[in-house]
């Protein structure tokens, strides 16, 4: 990295989950490749006493467990140097002066808070920031999702720290749009002149939109038991995923051109009606059953959860986009915990051939398809049709495949290390605007209002399994089949 200014990075949640599991490993990997400035300092931030040694040991425990083969002894002394630590309660003013003398030293540097704890605490936080002293122009702000519990919460949220911030020094992360493949949707789509023609409603039968995973809620129940599916994933990963696919070409990668796109696509999603929650909404809860070949319990067990919960750890919808591109194109979205497999992917399923001259009818199963997948593995997929060798004219699926490990042997950045890059960077592209996380809620709220007003318990699934029979009954009335049953 080419700048030397000094870079003070504060997590607040320093000690919790996600800065274990994701943001230390990230920022190791960047120093490990040089990619953080020489004078970066990290100063994780919690209510917990610890000193900077106590920190430093916590997070060298923790780092052993996620960074696995990746965690290198040396390297982690390294880059141990750069941690400190401030115990601080977000919620009291005067314990911000703990972090004020722990930044006094570097008062011009770069500074980024990253708010890694609940969003109740961000307005708080914002507040005694400013009040403390610790803010300058330069200072930026990373938010974590789900911003609020609704509309009117993340705007309540969003009013506060904008007191504080800009727009332009708020970075609101969204980690799917951090992930390789996904950067890779835009270069395929508006890097190439092929695909634009045929990405329309007269050649695009369906799109699907994957994201399961074969956890449970782990340790995390007591967040997940507030928060279920539908925040935790589809307002915003599904969604952000949804408007990568859809999106018109931006002018330019700038952010705001992005931006305005993604928007435009959110503010155009048919809203769901009250009759319409029944029909094309889908949600679960799952039930004991197997993951890995050993049995696990069913949300209700797990603990941190209410006996009697209703919150839903699946969620599968038909949307739909109002727009001449995509009028009549279902775009079907799918999340859940405890599935069969750890599957995130795009599925893009063109139309058949008007007529099919090889003597079989033209079906819908041998049709055109785009897999994008994001995991397990980072590749794309075209499946075609070719013939078989032989004397005789058989046709047989075939997969086109770019498999990006193979084709750039480089180490890829994970999603938090290339959105950290970016915030220090002050890059905006692949952060959410406020106006898009709004709309975002303004398209979830119904369904939510409905599966509350139906009265109904989530439909339960065992564990292990694609989630519940409704989901396949969703593109069954469309004639349509999810990617893994075709
Ligand atoms: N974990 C994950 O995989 C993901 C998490 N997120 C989001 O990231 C955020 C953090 O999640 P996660 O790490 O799982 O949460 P955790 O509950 O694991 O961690 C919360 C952190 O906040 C600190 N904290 C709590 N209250 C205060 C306070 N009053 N003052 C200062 N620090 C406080 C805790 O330390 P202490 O109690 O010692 O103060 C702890 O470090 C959430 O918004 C979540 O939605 C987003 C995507 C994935
Ligand atoms: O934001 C979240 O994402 C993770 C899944 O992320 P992935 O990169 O591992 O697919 C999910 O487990 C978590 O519940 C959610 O908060």
């Amino acid at each position: 990295m080419a700048s030397t200014r000094s870079l003070d990075l504060v997590v607040f949640g320093g000690t919790g989950d996600l800065a274990m599991r994701k943001l230390l490993p990230a920022l190791y990997h960047l120093h490990c490749d040089a990619l953080l400035p020489p004078e970066a300092r990290i100063v994780g931030v919690a209510r917990d006493g610890l000193d900077d040694d106590g920190y430093r040991r916590f997070a060298g425990q923790q780092a052993e467990r996620f960074l696995g083969r990746d965690f290198r002894s040396d390297d982690w002394q390294t880059f141990a140097a750069r941690l400190a630590y401030a115990q601080v309660d977000a919620m009291q003013g005067d314990s911000f002066a703990t972090l004020a003398d722990r930044l006094a030293a570097r008062p011009d540097g770069q500074r980024v808070f990253y708010l890694s704890t609940a969003p109740s605490l961000f307005a708080a936080i914002s507040r005694h920031l400013d009040a403390a002293g610790l803010l300058h122009g330069d200072s930026r702000v990373v938010l974590e999702k789900p911003l609020g519990h609704d509309l009117a919460s993340s705007r309540q949220i969003n009013d506060e720290v904008g007191r504080h911030f800009g727009e332009d020094q708020i970075y609101r992360i969204d980690h799917y749009l951090g992930k390789e493949p996904v950067q890779n949707l835009l270069a395929l789509r508006f890097g190439n002149a092929l695909f634009e023609p045929l990405w329309r409603r007269e050649w695009v039968r369906d799109v699907q939109i994957t994201v399961a995973e074969q956890v449970g809620v782990e340790t995390r129940g007591d967040f997940y038991d507030r928060v279920g599916a539908m925040r935790d994933m589809v307002q915003n990963h599904l969604l952000q995923l949804l408007c990568i696919v859809a999106m018109e070409p931006p002018a330019s990668i700038n952010p705001d051109a992005v931006r305005d796109e993604k928007l435009k696509i959110l503010r155009a999603l048919r809203p769901f009606g009250a009759g319409d929650v029944a029909a094309r909404s889908v949600r679960g809860q799952y039930r004991a059953g197997a993951s890995g070949g050993k049995p696990v319990p069913g949300y209700l067990e797990e603990p941190g959860i209410a006996t009697d919960s209703r919150t839903e750890t699946f969620v599968a919808l038909k949307a739909e986009i109002n727009t001449w591109r995509w009028a009549g194109v279902p775009f079907f979205l799918r999340t859940g915990k405890r599935m069969q497999e750890k599957v995130a992917e795009i599925v893009i399923n063109f139309r058949s051939v008007p007529h099919s001259i090889f003597g079989v009818p033209a079906s819908p199963f041998h049709a055109n398809r785009m897999v994008i997948r994001m995991q397990p593995e980072e590749t794309v997929d075209l499946h075609l049709l070719a013939k078989q060798p032989g004397d005789v004219m058989h046709l047989q699926p075939v997969r086109l495949n770019l498999d990006f490990a193979e084709a750039f042997r480089s180490r890829r950045l994970e999603a938090y290390e290339r959105l950290l890059m970016d915030v220090m960077r002050g890059n905006l592209t692949l952060f959410v605007r406020r106006d898009e996380q709004e709309a975002a809620w303004r398209w979830v709220e119904p369904i939510l209002a409905g599966w509350d007003a139906s009265g109904e318990r989530p439909k339960p699934y065992t564990a292990g399994t694609w989630g519940p029979a409704a989901s396949s009954a969703l593109l069954s009335r469309d004639g349509l089949s999810w990617h893994e049953e075709i």
